[in-house]
């Protein structure tokens, strides 16, 4: 797992083989140790090079381990060792050095990196704290600001920057193993206790405890309610404030700490997921390894809303032609101002060039023939969105694939409306189109596995986290939420204030409760989602009768205020209060309150004592519930697919791991005695009936997440 070989005559040079990404599993740590003891005794040996196979420095500890009993020689040791060697010792970056992986070069006594090599301490985003040194080692080096930002955020650098900031010496553009070699060879007997970054002072600013007070501030507000940043926060502190060997005693013990708590497992649980998801697979056996994505070269968007400029705006961003047609010129023309101005911000942030030349505009649909796939982005509305794609089967070449981004309607009507169904596949993106890293992909019953494959191909080229669903009314992410949303509403009539639920749900760890995120995406586009239901006209009658529509208990309190015009942050009225249209600070509203209590007593409701307990449970089981539902019909292939959407898509807390993950540490029998609970005191919700599946696994002994699937013995839905 570790080589070992004498170049250029004097320098020994160590090569650590741990595909793909030469992840410090025990047998690489191993191979480290007695390569160095090797490479230390041969007296012919004057320098040591570390770097990886492959390409690639190294990728970290190894994740999969994490769960494991320890073995072999800890990491910290092995990077003392080598910081101790009595030779100069070099590491050779290509590809990426992160986490444990940077932490290893810091022990080096020099390092110089690809051009291309990308580093970083992304420890934070696993729910831990770089426990190999980093976090004393790195502000020693770089100061404790810059160290800061890089521990608590985890970003990664590009080479340039580590230089600039003095994480490498050297940045290289040709072979780093063979210029590695060059520099060792220069440093061969030249003193080396200047180069043990352990034994530098960390430098201090003289503001140091309101550094530390702000940043504290900073990674609370940034996670909420996540430890590993506060961690990290904490460990820089000691580094800054302790000598070396009392600070990586502090650094241990945080460790520790994060290493058994939940957050740790739900944050590598969603590592894996997330890489999981990629590896899709349909209700009618097509998979990713054995479907071919077709050749795509020009993509089209119809339809330059908010949607159609994001999307148009992340195509053009991969590099790939578009055409982007929009029929109402004035749309078309803010469209173009506002794409173009998208486009230059992104590259200025990314230091690249703008892709304005990517992207033709043009108010004609049959601009679209040569296009290779097409993403049809018009207004939310089957009869339109059936015209469209009409449209589209009598323009295109044959072969294009045509995809809708509609975010609830059936994709396989749209696909009747083709000559071609097969070639029909949803990709749901999330607004900001160019920004939120989700995409659903959605088959319907005729969609081609090729169809799927290009979707998804298409997802990643653009940077996003795609994800394989089957069709159904709302698909995995909104099917959801509507059970959310509505057990939020139901709150209010019994009780609850927004002001309430928000916080118990902020507590919780989302960036925004329910409300103030409807105030923010606007209470008008569920208002039409459901007017196109045939549920969201008010009945002006009183009592239980007017909140039963379609047989099921319904609120029709959303209704109501969009009646009023109060549409959210964009009307400065929703069901906060904000000081002008488009204001962004929501206050309490007396309005309101008085309008629930009026809405209240009209309907004979008697307002009772709510706790965030139960505005946690109504909420978040419900949407549980259906997430089992969802995993029963086969429209989600495991609950690794639903919590990489919830994450990615709807801002669950990444460190809570996703609703089914976050079930499975509730307790699965404990989700299913508070559904019955809540069933037996809400009858008019159907939904709130457990899901049977759930009662299997319950009566399964409730297996860890990782088996459910084998509980879930239809694997896939009838469509
Ligand atoms: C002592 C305590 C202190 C130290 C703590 C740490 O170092 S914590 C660690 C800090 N380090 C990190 O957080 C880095 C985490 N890794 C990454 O960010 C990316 O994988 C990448 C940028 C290295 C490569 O991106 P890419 O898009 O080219 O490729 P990809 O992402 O698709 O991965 C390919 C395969 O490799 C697998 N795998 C990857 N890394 C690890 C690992 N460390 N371990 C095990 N496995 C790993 C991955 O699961 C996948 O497996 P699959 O699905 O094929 O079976």
């Amino acid at each position: 797992m570790a080589q070992y070989s004498r170049v250029s005559g004097t320098v020994g040079l160590i090569t650590l083989q741990n595909p793909p990404v030469n992840a410090l599993c025990a047998a690489v740590r191993q191979g480290i140790v007695e390569m160095l003891k090797k490479a230390l005794s041969d007296s012919k040996v004057k320098s040591v090079v570390i770097c990886g196979q492959n390409g690639i420095f190294c990728g970290g500890a190894d994740i999969k381990e994490f769960g494991m009993n320890m073995s072999g020689p800890p990491l910290v040791q092995v990077i003392h060792a080598i910081e101790d060697a009595n030779k100069p010792m070099v590491a050779a970056i290509e590809g990426v050095a992160l986490g444990g992986g940077l932490e290893l070069a810091l022990g080096c006594h020099y390092r110089i990196a690809h051009s291309k090599a990308r580093l970083g301490l992304p420890e934070v985003i696993l729910g831990l704290l770089p426990a190999a040194g980093g976090t004393q080692r790195l502000p020693r080096l770089i100061g404790v600001p810059a160290a800061l930002d890089l521990i608590t955020t985890g970003r990664h650098v590009i080479a340039a920057e580590a230089l600039q900031l003095g994480i490498v010496d050297q940045v290289t553009d040709h072979k780093t193993v063979d210029a590695a070699v060059k520099l060792a060879q220069s440093v061969a007997g030249k003193p080396l206790d200047a180069r043990r970054i352990s034994t530098y002072p960390c430098a201090r600013p003289s503001d140091l405890d309101a550094l530390f007070e702000g940043e504290m501030q900073k990674v609370r507000q940034r996670a909420r309610g996540a430890i590993a940043p506060v961690a990290c926060v904490q460990a820089v502190q000691a580094a800054a404030t302790l000598p070396y060997t009392q600070g990586i005693e502090r650094e241990k013990e945080l460790m520790v700490t994060l290493f058994t708590s939940g957050q740790a497992r739900a944050l590598q649980y969603l590592f894996f997921s997330q890489r999981a998801v990629s590896k899709w697979s349909t209700p009618s056996g097509a998979r990713w390894d054995t479907s071919k994505p077709g050749p795509i070269h020009k993509v089209a968007v119809i339809g330059l809303g908010t949607m159609g400029r994001g999307i148009t705006v992340a195509l053009a961003q991969t590099g790939l032609s578009v055409v982007a047609v929009e029929t109402q010129e004035k749309q078309l023309m803010g469209a173009k101002k506002a794409v173009s101005n998208m486009l230059e911000q992104g590259a200025k942030r990314r230091g690249v060039a703008p892709t304005l030349d990517k992207i033709s505009y043009s108010p004609n649909i049959q601009a679209i023939a040569d296009a290779d796939l097409v993403i049809e982005a018009v207004f939310e509305d089957m009869a339109l969105k059936k015209q469209v794609f009409q449209q589209l089967a009598a323009v295109c070449k044959p072969g294009t694939f045509l995809c809708t981004n509609t975010s609830s309607l059936d994709v396989d009507q749209l696909a009747s409306q083709t000559r071609s169904p097969e070639l029909v596949v949803g990709m749901h993106f999330f607004a900001p189109a160019h920004v939120m890293k989700l995409l659903e992909v959605v088959y319907g019953p005729r969609t081609s596995p090729q169809a799927v494959a290009t979707a998804m191909e298409l997802g990643k080229k653009m940077g996003k986290v795609s994800v394989a669903v089957g069709n159904c009314q709302g698909f995995v992410g909104n099917r959801m939420l509507k059970l959310y949303l509505e057990q939020a509403f139901f709150l209010l009539e019994e009780g609850a204030t927004p002001e309430l639920v928000d916080r118990a749900l902020e507590e919780f760890g989302f960036a925004m409760g329910v409300f103030r995120m409807s105030d923010l995406s606007g209470l008008d586009v569920g208002w039409k989602v459901r007017k196109g239901l045939m549920l969201g006209e008010t009945d002006v009658s009183s009592g239980q009768s007017a909140r039963i529509r379609q047989g099921c208990r319904y609120s029709p309190l959303g209704d109501l205020l969009c009646e009023q015009g109060r549409f959210g942050q964009k009307t400065g009225q929703g069901w906060y209060q904000y000081d002008k249209p488009g204001g962004r600070v929501a206050s309490s509203d007396p309005w309101l309150h008085s309008f629930l209590e009026s809405y209240r007593a009209k309907h004979g409701l008697v307002a009772r004592h709510i706790d965030h307990q139960e505005v946690l449970e109504r909420c978040l089981y419900a949407m549980i519930n259906e997430g089992f539902r969802i995993l029963e019909e086969g429209i989600a292939a495991g609950p690794e697919d639903i919590d990489v959407i919830y994450v990615f898509g709807y801002s669950w807390p990444r460190h809570r791991g996703g609703p089914m993950f976050y079930a499975d540490m509730v307790g699965l029998a404990k989700v299913l005695e508070r559904l019955e609970h809540y069933q037996q005191a809400h009858p008019d919700v159907p939904y709130l009936q457990p899901c049977s599946l759930l009662r299997r696994l319950v009566a399964s002994g409730s297996p860890p997440i990782q088996r459910w699937r084998e509980v879930i013995k239809k694997p896939h839905s009838q469509l």
